[in-house]
């Protein structure tokens, strides 16, 4: 697996995410609820548009059937009023040309249902209709009828016939007169054909029992349609008019808009694919994505540069500490006036810093003093010594160590006490310090022993009067509590000239000397110089 790089765990990118995630759930959240109002109303303007369209077809067809009706009333009120017999019929349809542009055929029935006149096909065979519906209900409602659909037996078309009435002079009903509607022809087809909704949109008609009357593919027509629930149909007959979407026309969702015929009891419907009749909402709902997705980038952004911005401190907080560690600056930079967040943390920084180091003082000065005397001790003297030969190794000047150690020390613990030879040790030490110069360095290294290192001397020649002044300096009694004591002390030092000395080298020396000063009585010191033959006894 690959490594998560670095800059995806940062800060800047968590916030630059989260201003993003917050500017998408704004967008998506105010944006989705406002797009879904707009959808919803375009939505309802669609349909409402769309069944305005259909009640113009619907008004079309209405007329067009009433014109029709009122033109077959007219003709039969002819007759009636001439008191023609209805076997004498066909000149009189024939007579009427505006019967040929409104029907497909026009036919007379006796009251037997036999056919007695037809207006295109005079040589007619015999035909009977007393069996059909429209025919027994023309003569028991005294009044014309629309039939249902039906396939023609005379011309083996789709028709719908319109009926009226024939009386005779008494106003008995001696016959009917019946306008066949040829459901192909293009004078009914085509004005519907012409209103259809878009590219993939039609108009259908059919009847409250579900038989299709209009239908772009003819093949259909008279075809009865399954009104199962869910199916085409049964959304159509469920209201007199309205329109929904999201209804299945065969597989496809489509916008359903359809309204009820007043003539007749038929049923007009369009049925538009919803991806085209919403095609002007779903190119609003990807501007809007576009729209939201540019937003979310500038805002990704703004974030960023922001963010980068107002972490810029957090930056220098962080160079601050680079730089403390690498020893390139001080902890003062942290003492900033800072008011915000940042400043609080760099102060706290600032106070953390000064106690560690001051507590890394005092330990290094808990590590390298003498706790008795105050002094340094063994540890700082063996740092501090090589870098004394170091720096003398550069000046070119002369340096010595001195080593001392008090004479007869047991014997003062055991006439003073432990603790009086703490007080005698303490003393020692004040006086060994009092004397030397402010250049040289003094330390315990234990016990009774104490060493010196002098530097920047301007010739071996000035130890012997430093060794002498050390030996003068413990001349006067020690005044331990109520008791007076002489302390003596043997002093032997080595002297480094201008040779390359080691601290053993310069260590050896020293003993060397305080040993022979030691074997000559002590109270006394002795130089040595390092790589000398023989040591000098001054006193
Ligand atoms: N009071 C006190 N005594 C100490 C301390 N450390 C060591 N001593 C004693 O110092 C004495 C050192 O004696 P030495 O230096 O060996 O011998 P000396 O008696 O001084 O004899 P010379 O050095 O030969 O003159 C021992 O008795 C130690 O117990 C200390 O911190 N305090």
């Amino acid at each position: 697996m690959r490594p998560i790089p670095g800059f995806f765990y940062s800060f800047k990118f968590k916030i630059s995410a989260l201003v993003i995630a917050l500017v998408l759930f704004a967008g998506i959240g105010a944006g989705g609820v406002s797009l879904l109002i707009a959808e919803s109303e375009l939505r309802q303007v669609i349909g409402r548009q769309e069944l305005s369209l259909l009640t113009g077809a619907a008004a079309f067809i209405d007329n067009d059937l009433q014109d029709k009706h009122e033109l077959l009333k007219a003709i039969s009120e002819e007759i009636d009023a001439r008191g023609l017999p209805v076997d004498q019929l066909q000149p009189l349809l024939e007579a009427h040309e505006t019967l040929r542009d409104a029907f497909f055929n026009v036919t007379a029935f006796d009251l037997a249902g036999n056919l007695v006149a037809s207006l295109r096909n005079r040589q007619t065979r015999q035909i009977n209709i007393a069996e059909r519906e429209y025919f027994r209900d023309t003569l028991k409602l005294h009044e014309g009828v629309i039939s249902a659909p039906f396939k023609s037996t005379l011309s083996g078309q789709p028709v719908v016939v319109l009926t009226q009435p024939l009386h005779d002079a008494d106003g008995k009903v001696i016959g009917i007169i019946l306008g066949a509607i040829d459901l192909l022809r293009p004078s009914f087809s085509a004005q519907l054909d012409a209103l259809r909704a878009g590219a993939d949109g039609y108009l259908f008609i059919v009847t409250s029992k579900g038989v299709m009357v209009h239908h772009p593919d003819k093949a259909r027509i008279l075809e009865t349609s399954d009104d199962a629930p869910g199916s085409l149909l049964e959304a159509v007959l469920r209201n007199d008019e309205g329109w929904e979407d999201g209804v299945l026309d065969e597989g496809v969702p489509v916008l359903l808009v359809h309204k009820r015929l007043r003539e007749v009891d038929w049923v007009i419907g369009l049925s538009y694919p919803v991806r085209s009749a919403f095609s002007s909402m779903l190119s609003v709902r990807l501007r809007a994505l576009m729209g939201a997705a540019m937003l979310t980038a500038i805002a990704g952004l703004f974030g960023w540069a922001i963010t980068k911005g107002l972490l810029r401190p957090l930056r220098r907080l962080h160079r601050h500490v680079e730089d403390i560690s690498a020893g390139r600056a001080d902890i003062a930079v942290f003492d900033v006036a800072r008011r915000d967040e940042f400043g609080h943390l760099s102060r706290a920084f600032y106070g953390l810093s000064q106690r560690r180091a001051e507590a890394e003082q005092e330990l290094h000065r808990l590590a390298t003093t003498d706790v008795l005397t105050g002094l340094n001790n063994r540890r700082m003297f063996d740092a501090f010594l090589p870098q004394a030969l170091a720096r003398a190794a550069r000046s070119g000047q002369p340096v010595a160590l001195a080593m001392l150690d008090i004479d007869q020390f047991k014997d003062i613990n055991d006439t003073l006490g432990h603790a009086g030879g703490d007080q005698v040790l303490i003393e020692f030490a004040r006086r060994l310090t009092a004397t030397v110069r402010t250049t040289d360095t003094v330390a315990r290294l234990a016990g009774d022993e104490f060493v010196i290192v002098f530097e920047q001397l301007s010739s071996t020649l000035e130890m012997d009067v430093l060794g002498k002044r050390i030996i003068d300096a413990m001349q006067p009694p020690f005044f331990i509590s109520t008791l007076q004591r002489e302390v003596r002390a043997s002093i032997g030092i080595a002297i480094c000239g201008n040779s390359m000395a080691t601290s053993e080298d310069l260590m050896r020396a020293a003993d060397q000397a305080l040993y022979g000063v030691k074997a000559a009585g002590r109270n006394g010191y002795a130089i040595n110089p390092v790589g000398a033959e023989r040591i000098v006894r001054v006193r």
